[in-house]
């Protein structure tokens, strides 16, 4: 392992605003801080927004520069990225930020019922082979594991360079009924000078240079019906 990630590891221990649990003991049992986010990381009662899969964090950074009266949290299990973001917060003194070290496939062990109002999901590994649904963080097993601490009327936001995965993820809202509120392929042809909507993430500037087009798709969660996946739309994407 290179020297610079050993050091950021070993700064991460310092920071105040990140969470680093131990595998074993999330992934059967609940952490200390379900349900208690508010109180115990945040200090409020505003509401708390997840960014999944958020590598070195740029939405919760920027999210948490422009709306001060929300809470955001960024998730990611690579914990030499987070410590961008971490590093950042704390330096700018951004106590509504804060992250967690953890895999997403545990998330139900982190957040009670209703606690959580949106998730942003920024250019996540696509997972679109036969065999990756369970890794695809928009397949609705997550879908449906995000709801059980999403607020009724959540909403779900996806931004990605890949094409296929923004229809997939749109028909299945879809086909769930599942309302949509915002879709785009092209999404800076579409929306200009949008101040968050232009946040650029790490991945999402390579991709940019690489000439590539960045879709956008915000859409609810709302009801008590499983979600389930869309039909034959699997087949298109092998
Ligand atoms: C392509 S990168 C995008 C990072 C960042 N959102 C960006 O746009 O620059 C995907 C990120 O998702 C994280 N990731 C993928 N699957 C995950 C999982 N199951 N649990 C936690 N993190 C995951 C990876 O560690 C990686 O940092």
């Amino acid at each position: 392992m290179g020297k610079n990630k050993l050091s950021k590891f070993k700064e991460n221990l310092t920071f105040k605003n990140l969470v680093q649990p131990v595998f074993d003991d999330v992934f059967r049992n609940d952490h200390e801080l379900k349900g208690k986010w508010h109180t115990n990381m945040f200090g409020n009662s505003n509401p708390i927004v997840l960014e999944l899969g958020c590598g070195k964090g740029e939405y919760t950074v920027g999210l948490s520069r422009h709306f001060k009266d929300k809470n955001f949290l960024g998730i990611d299990i690579k914990g030499a990225r987070l410590w961008r973001g971490v590093k950042t917060t704390t330096e700018e003194n951004l106590s509504n930020a804060a992250f967690l070290r953890t895999r997403i496939e545990v998330i139900k062990s982190f957040f009670s019922c209703e606690e959580v109002s949106e998730i942003w999901i920024t250019f996540p590994d696509p997972q679109l082979k036969t065999g990756r649904i369970k890794k695809r963080l928009t397949s609705s097993e997550f879908l449906n594991n995000y709801r059980n601490f999403l607020k009724a009327g959540g909403i779900v936001h996806l931004k990605t360079d890949n094409v296929n995965l923004h229809r997939y993820t749109k028909a299945l809202a879809q086909e769930n009924g599942l309302e949509i509120l915002l879709a785009t392929e092209d999404l800076y042809g579409t929306v200009s000078d949008d101040p968050i909507l232009g946040i650029r993430t790490y991945y999402e500037l390579m991709f940019l240079e690489k000439g590539m087009t960045i879709t956008y798709l915000r859409f609810k969660i709302d009801g008590t019906k499983p979600i389930e996946e869309p039909i034959h739309f699997e087949e298109q994407l092998l």
